[in-house]
């Protein structure tokens, strides 16, 4: 296999080990992430704004465990209850951030995809954490430069992209900045590895590698519906079975969720007006207007409720 990326470039050694791990955010993605690194031995606690939140994040774990260990476990009942146990109880919740960062080796952030949001989140916990902990952001389009804006351990900060489902996808793309440090940026890219992920590395641009190319493509597929070239299934089957997607590109949507896809086309267009790819979908702006966030809420472009 080609090994081009800069990654494949640094020295492995160079990198500290994280042990623990803080999830700031228990959504979608913050679950899949807890889950992860707790299945690859981390020790783990998820944060959120209320105690409603953590157990509805626990919830999605669980259900993904047990899909997981279905088939890991097939003969195997005892060694599957071992392994459910096991991770479970290298999982702790809180809603108390400051508590939650006292003695963590790497933070990684979760939360609403909204810039002043994550700014002010950073600020507090860099006030807080231990100097040797890693600060990351899960963002999915905004610069993790404008992120760490108020943080003083530049050296320190990285971004870490993760794909949703977190157990099923493969793949992060590992985000330096000018200040991250090369031990930093070693540390994530092993802990990556040790994820069991492949990693990708990118500069700090739009959406980096996945979500640059993905997003101008996931607003055609809106556009082709408002212009009534094309019905949501249509557009699905065509993608799926034509182009080899797993998911088409509407079904895409609903699986990320509609109110996070507004937030990323919203702040994208706000950072960059004139770019011609990043414009506003009046679709996408009714359907979220509806309360309709797609398959989290039970309802999206499709609906979900049995
Ligand atoms: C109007 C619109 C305007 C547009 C605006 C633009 C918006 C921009 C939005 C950008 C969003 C970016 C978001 C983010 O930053 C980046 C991303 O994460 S992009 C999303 C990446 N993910 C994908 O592309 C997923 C594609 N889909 C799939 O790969 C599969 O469909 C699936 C999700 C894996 C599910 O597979 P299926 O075959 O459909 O279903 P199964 O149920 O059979 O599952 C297959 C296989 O996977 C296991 N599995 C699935 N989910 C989980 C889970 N949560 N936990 C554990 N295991 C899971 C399942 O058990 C099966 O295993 P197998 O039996 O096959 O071994
Ligand atoms: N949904 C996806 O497919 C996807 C994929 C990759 C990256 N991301 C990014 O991951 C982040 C989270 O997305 P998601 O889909 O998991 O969202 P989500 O809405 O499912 O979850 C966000 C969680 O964060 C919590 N939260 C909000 N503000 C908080 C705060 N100040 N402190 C603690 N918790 C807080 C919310 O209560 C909620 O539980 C976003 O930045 C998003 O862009 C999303």
């Amino acid at each position: 296999m080609a090994t081009s990326s800069i990654a494949n470039k640094m020295n492995s050694s160079l990198g500290r080990t994280i042990k623990t791990v803080t999830v700031i955010g228990g959504g979608l993605m913050g679950s899949g992430i807890a889950q992860v690194a707790a299945e690859t031995n981390h020790q783990v606690i998820i944060v959120d704004q209320k105690q409603e939140f953590l157990d509805k994040s626990l919830n999605i774990i669980q259900t993904s465990l047990k899909r997981i260990i279905k088939k890991k476990f097939e003969q195997d009942q005892q060694g599957g209850e071992k392994y459910f146990n096991d991770v479970k109880n290298r999982i702790k919740t809180t809603t108390n951030i400051n508590d939650a960062v006292q003695s963590t080796d790497i933070v990684i952030e979760a939360i609403i995809e909204n810039l002043e949001t994550k700014q002010k989140l950073f600020k507090q916990i860099d006030q807080v954490a231990p100097k040797h902990t890693i600060l990351t952001s899960n963002t999915s389009s905004l610069p993790i430069t404008e992120i760490a804006k108020d943080v003083q351990r530049q050296d320190k900060f990285g971004g870490l992209h993760f794909f949703n489902p977190v157990p099923v996808m493969k793949l992060l793309e590992v985000i330096r900045i000018s200040g991250t440090s090369d031990e930093t940026f070693q540390t994530l890219l092993n802990f990556g590895k040790a994820l069991g992920k492949t990693t990708v590395s990118c500069k700090d641009t739009p959406g980096f590698i996945v979500n640059r190319l993905l997003v101008p493509y996931l607003l055609e597929a809106a556009r082709m519906i408002e212009r009534g070239d094309a019905t949501p299934e249509d557009i699905d089957t065509a993608m799926k079975l034509g182009a080899g997607y797993p998911m088409g590109p509407i079904e895409l949507l609903d699986y990320v969720g509609l109110d996070t896809s507004k937030y990323i086309v919203d702040g994208w267009k706000k950072l960059y007006p004139n770019e011609p790819s990043f414009q506003a979908s009046e679709l996408l702006n009714k359907i979220v207007g509806e309360g309709k966030f797609g398959r989290k809420t039970g309802a999206g472009f499709y609906n979900y409720k049995k």
